[in-house]
C-alpha cells in the first residue's frame, strides 16, 4: 500500500461561463520515506494539486487515498481529525505568529493536537538539529528568512506528520539558504521516514529529492532521472 494515492484526479475551477481545467486525468503516489519535488510553469496546477494531496481541496472527480483511507469517503470532521494526524503544510511565507517567541509557536502547536506530538528527546534533536537551540527565545522578526523558514520546519515536524507538504518553501530564501532548507527536508525523509512533496520553481533544487514530479497544462508525470540530469 503506498502512503497517497491518486487516481485520475480532475479539478474544475468555475462554472460553464469561466471554466477552467486545472488537473486533468492526474495519476500519482508516493511512499514515506521518499522526498519528491513538484515542479512546472506558473498556472500549470501545482498548487491545485498540493492542495487535493493534503485534504484540503477537493477534485471534482477521481480518488484520493492517504494512508490507504478513501479521504473523500470521511465526512468533513474525520477528514479534519485525519489531517491533524498525518499531515502538515510549510508554507513560502513561513506562517508563524509574529507576537510568540519561537519555544511557544509549538506550545501552540501543542494546543491545537495535544496527543502524539514528538517527544521531548526527538525535539531537543531537532531543535538542535536545524540550529534552533539559540532562537528558542526570540521573536521571529529577529530571524532571517532562513531561520523563519526552520523554525516552520520544525513546527511542520512536531506534530508527527507522516506527510509534510510545501509549497515553494525555499521562495523567499537566498540559494544557500534555500539548498539547507532543501538538505533538511531530504534528511526528514530518509532518516525519519516521512514523505516530503515540496513545490518548487527552481530547477536547481530538483536534485535534493528522489524524484522529479513535473506538471504541464494540468497534466503530470515523473520526469525520469536521465531527463533530470539535464536540468
Ligand atoms: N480558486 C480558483 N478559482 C478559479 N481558478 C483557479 C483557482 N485556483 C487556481 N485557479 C486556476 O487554476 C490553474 C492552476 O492554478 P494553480 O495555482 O494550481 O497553478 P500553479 O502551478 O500553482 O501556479 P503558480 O506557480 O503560479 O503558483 C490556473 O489557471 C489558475 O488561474
Amino acid at each position: 500500500m503506498k502512503m497517497i494515492e491518486l487516481n485520475q484526479i480532475n479539478k474544475i475551477y468555475g462554472t460553464k461561463l469561466s471554466k477552467t481545467t486545472a488537473l486533468s486525468d492526474i495519476n500519482f503516489s508516493a511512499d514515506q520515506g521518499e522526498m519528491i519535488t513538484v515542479t512546472g510553469p506558473s498556472g500549470s496546477g501545482k498548487s491545485t494539486f498540493i492542495k487535493i494531496l493534503g485534504g484540503i481541496l477537493s477534485p471534482t472527480s477521481g480518488s484520493v487515498k492517504i494512508n490507504g483511507q478513501d479521504y473523500e469517503a470521511l465526512s468533513k470532521k474525520a477528514q479534519s481529525n485525519f489531517r491533524l494526524n498525518n499531515i502538515s503544510f510549510v508554507l513560502q511565507s513561513y506562517n508563524l505568529l509574529p507576537y510568540l517567541k519561537v519555544k511557544d509557536q509549538f506550545e501552540l502547536a501543542n494546543r491545537v493536537k495535544e496527543h502524539n506530538n514528538i517527544k521531548k528527546s526527538s525535539f531537543d534533536d531537532l531543535i538542535d538539529e536545524l540550529g534552533l537551540k539559540d532562537l528558542l527565545n526570540h521573536y521571529p522578526d529577529e530571524l532571517s528568512g532562513g531561520q523563519q523558514q526552520r523554525v516552520a520546519i520544525a513546527r511542520a515536524v512536531y506534530t508527527n506528520p507522516k506527510i509534510i507538504l510545501a509549497d515553494e518553501p525555499t521562495a523567499a530564501l537566498d540559494g544557500k539558504r534555500a539548498i539547507e532548507v532543501m538538505e533538511q527536508f531530504r534528511k526528514l525523509a530518509h532518516e525519519q521516514n516521512k514523505l516530503i512533496i515540496l513545490i518548487t520553481h527552481d530547477d536547481r533544487l530538483i536534485k535534493y529529492a528522489d524524484k522529479n514530479y513535473q506538471i504541464v497544462d494540468g497534466k503530470g508525470k515523473f520526469v525520469g532521472v536521465d531527463e533530470k540530469n539535464l536540468v
